[in-house]
């Protein structure tokens, strides 16, 4: 699943380069870091609803929907920055790796 990821982040790097009017991506870049951060922020915001409403309705549908809004915009707020998934990922393998060895340690010395 990560390749979707991979071929994101592809695209993502292109439209740095893109003209504003080209791409939707591309004006994010143009409007610059804060206006990237307020749509992290509505987003988060829009998950955190659909979350709660997801609870009541037992329909999870907008709730993915909006993750992926948050993800994707989190992609922009990294590209825009000069980092992207593989690191992020790559924070979380390290802290998977740790917790297991912490995991495996503990069950060592009872
Ligand atoms: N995955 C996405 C994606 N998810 C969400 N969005 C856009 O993110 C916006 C979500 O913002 P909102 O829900 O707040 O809706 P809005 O009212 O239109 O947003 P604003 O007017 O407030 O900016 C919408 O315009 C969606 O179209 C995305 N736009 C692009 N992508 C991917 O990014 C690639 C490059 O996109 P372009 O730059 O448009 O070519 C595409 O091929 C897609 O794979």
């Amino acid at each position: 699943m990560s390749d979707i990821l991979d071929q994101l982040s592809v695209v993502l790097e292109e439209r740095k380069q893109a003209g504003a009017e080209s791409s939707y991506v591309a004006s994010l870049h143009a409007k610059g870091l804060n206006k990237i951060l307020e749509k992290v922020g509505e987003e988060a915001f829009e998950t955190v609803l659909a979350a709660k409403d997801a609870e009541i309705t037992k329909n999870n549908q907008a709730l993915v929907s909006e993750t992926a809004d948050l993800w994707f915009h989190s992609l922009v707020m990294l590209s825009h920055l000069g980092e992207d998934h593989r690191s992020v990922l790559a924070e979380l393998a390290r802290r998977f790796d740790v917790s297991g060895l912490e995991e495996k340690a503990s069950r060592i010395k009872k």
